[in-house]
């Protein structure tokens, strides 16, 4: 019997096509090398992680296109930087006196010397390719800051920037496929290993992972007991906090409130905690310590994000959504303060029957992260 295989390019469908692409982009970025971006406008760049950049990095990208390289940050950022921006629109910063590397990182890390942006030939951008590189470079858990050049014509006066990105041995990925990648990744989460792990708290306990086809990040079902599905669930959404939850981070209530989430469920006899990998409210754990840098030179914790140049809450909630539709959970009990979470796990087609407070005393240390929950991001303490 002769076993046909499907050739690679037939095996995955378009979408994974896309997703493997965008993961591959990914890994460049964080290795500090150059990616192609495409967008539907015709315009295509070549993009690397503005914290990555080194002198050779800026050469290189000024001889393979021709074109002297810019940096484009978020609207965010734009406005960290004192320019009368929109937050939701990435900004291209050239100076008329060029860029440095030192330059280049004071602009995107606020961690570094402060630098103002006026006078640094800054322009709003209607989002594009360049708009693309910054989410590439926020999904890579970077600063979402990246240093671009425009592609040069190619003999048939378009750019090519397939053929472009074969020619120079490069990853080429299409602005759409990274906008959309976080919303495909969710799609495509699918069981891939379970355990029963008997917890201090809870002993009837099993683990179940599910990762997205792209090979992204996994997240985690803990479920306790055994609760039925057809009924509502108690259920915590529970973010990564390394530091909270592993090290018993005073500057969070996120310790207490995973182990207090397991004893709560526990002895309502059933319920399930969704464990997401999204560390920092989706910022990752390298600039959520940069974030807390900020914070203790003054910010807030929403502020801190914005001046690095994210929204004050980058989460999805899809993947959520996609675990308990699949394991057959329509309805849930929350265990949250956070009404964007009950409100975006609705939208994501979870019927949120009821809220239940998930309140933790303050600790000494972290009375400002709570007060501004409450005062910035609306929680309900
Ligand atoms: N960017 C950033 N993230 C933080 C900070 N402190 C904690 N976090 C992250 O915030 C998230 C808290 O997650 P949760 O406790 O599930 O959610 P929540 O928004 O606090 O809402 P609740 O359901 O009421 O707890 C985790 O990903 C933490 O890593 C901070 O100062 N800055
Ligand atoms: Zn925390």
């Amino acid at each position: 019997m002769v076993l046909e295989y499907a050739s690679a390019d037939h095996a995955t469908p378009p979408d994974n096509a896309a997703q493997r692409a965008v993961d591959r982009a990914l890994s460049d970025l964080r290795r500090g090398e150059a990616v192609v971006i495409t967008a539907e406008d015709g315009g295509a760049l070549l993009a690397f992680a503005a914290e990555a950049v080194t002198t050779q990095a800026m050469n290189h990208l000024a001889q393979l296109t021709g074109n002297a390289p810019v940096l484009v940050v978020t609207g965010q950022r734009g406005r960290a930087l004192g320019l009368d921006v929109p937050v939701d629109r990435p900004v291209r910063i050239a100076p008329p006196a060029g860029l440095t590397p030192d330059l280049v990182r004071d602009l995107s890390d606020p961690t570094r010397p402060a630098r103002a942006g006026q006078g640094m030939g800054a322009t709003s951008l209607p989002g594009g390719a360049e708009g693309a590189a910054t989410i590439l470079a926020k999904i890579a858990r970077l600063l979402p800051a990246a240093l671009v050049a425009p592609l040069p014509l190619g003999r048939a006066g378009v750019v090519d920037g397939a053929g472009f990105a074969r020619r120079h041995d490069l990853l080429c990925v299409r602005a759409v496929d990274i906008i959309d990648y976080r919303r495909r990744s969710a799609r495509s989460l699918a069981r891939v290993a379970e355990a029963s792990v008997p917890l201090e708290d809870a002993e009837r306990t099993r683990i179940v992972a599910f990762r997205p086809s792209d090979g992204g990040p996994e997240h985690l079902a803990i479920i306790i007991g055994d609760p039925p599905a057809g009924q509502p669930v108690l259920t915590r959404l529970h973010s990564e906090c390394f530091t909270g939850d592993l090290l018993g981070s005073l500057r969070c209530d996120c310790g207490p409130q995973l182990r207090g989430a397991i004893r709560e469920i526990a002895a309502a006899g059933a319920g399930i905690v969704l464990y997401l990998a999204q560390e920092g409210r989706g910022i990752g754990l390298m600039n959520k310590l940069r974030a807390y840098r900020l914070q203790d030179g003054g910010l807030d914790t929403v502020d801190a994000n914005t001046v690095l140049g994210f929204d004050a809450d980058e989460r999805v909630y899809l993947p959520a959504a996609s675990m308990l539709r699949q394991m057959g959970y329509a309805q849930v009990r929350l265990l949250t303060n956070n009404p964007d979470k009950m409100a975006q796990l609705a939208a994501s087609g979870v019927d949120v029957v009821e809220r239940v407070p998930h309140i933790f005393p303050a600790n000494g240390h972290n009375e400002a992260y709570l007060r501004t929950k409450a005062e910035k991001s609306g929680h309900l303490f």
